[in-house]
């Protein structure tokens, strides 16, 4: 059972509000886009082990560059193919404030054209190419430095109402 039409108030979360605002926030191109929340595992600012991934509006769409560092590795020199899962999720979570939909991922398919090298730059481009009811297809592809497409990912997200967040504020708010 879903719960995209649910729109109680939201202040159980503590993000919430900060989601939704965001959403109206967003509407300049390049505006750098808040992380989902401080200790988010692609985003956050205060998770050690995180991505810190930084990613901006791009037309209809967003960009970041990222460096995948030692603590992501898997095979000697290359991101771990996680990893670069990892990140490309939470691309999707940067590209849902332009979308302007609270969503979730159902559905993640990675593949890994060319190893992602560590301590080396790539841009990261995502964008929903279509929406049908509540599911939502987006794309995202990593760039290297000469603009060779070394992974691409498609996704299906499906939006959800407050509640689904709601409903787990308690496991959220015990690591604040
Ligand atoms: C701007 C806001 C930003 C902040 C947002 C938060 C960001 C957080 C940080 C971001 C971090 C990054 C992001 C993360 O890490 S998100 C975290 C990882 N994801 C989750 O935890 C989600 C777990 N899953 C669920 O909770 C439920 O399964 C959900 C809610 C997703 C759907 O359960 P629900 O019971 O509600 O829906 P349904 O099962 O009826 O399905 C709905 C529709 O979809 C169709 N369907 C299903 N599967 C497939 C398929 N494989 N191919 C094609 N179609 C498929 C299905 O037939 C149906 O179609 P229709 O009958 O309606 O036509």
């Amino acid at each position: 059972m879903h719960d995209a039409q649910d729109t109680r108030p939201t202040s159980s979360n503590p993000y919430m509000s900060d989601w939704l605002s965001s959403m109206q926030t967003t509407a300049h191109d390049s505006a750098l886009l808040p992380p989902h929340h401080g200790d988010c595992l692609g985003c956050g600012p205060a998770n050690q082990h995180g991505h810190h991934l930084r990613a901006r509006r791009h037309g209809d769409g967003v960009v970041a560059a990222h460096v995948f560092d030692g603590r992501h590795v898997g095979a000697p020199g290359i991101a771990h193919g996680g990893a670069v899962a990892t990140v490309l999720d939470d691309l999707f979570g940067f590209a849902l404030y332009v979308v302007g939909e609270l969503a979730v991922t159902r559905k993640l398919e990675v593949e890994y054209l060319a190893p992602v090298l560590l301590q080396t730059e790539y841009t990261l481009h995502a964008e929903m190419l279509s929406r049908n009811g509540r599911k939502l297809r987006l794309r995202a592809r990593v760039e290297d430095q000469n603009g060779q497409v070394v992974a691409t990912a498609d996704a299906l997200f499906i939006v959800v109402g407050p509640a689904h967040f709601t409903s787990r504020a308690p496991v959220i708010q015990a690591r604040r």
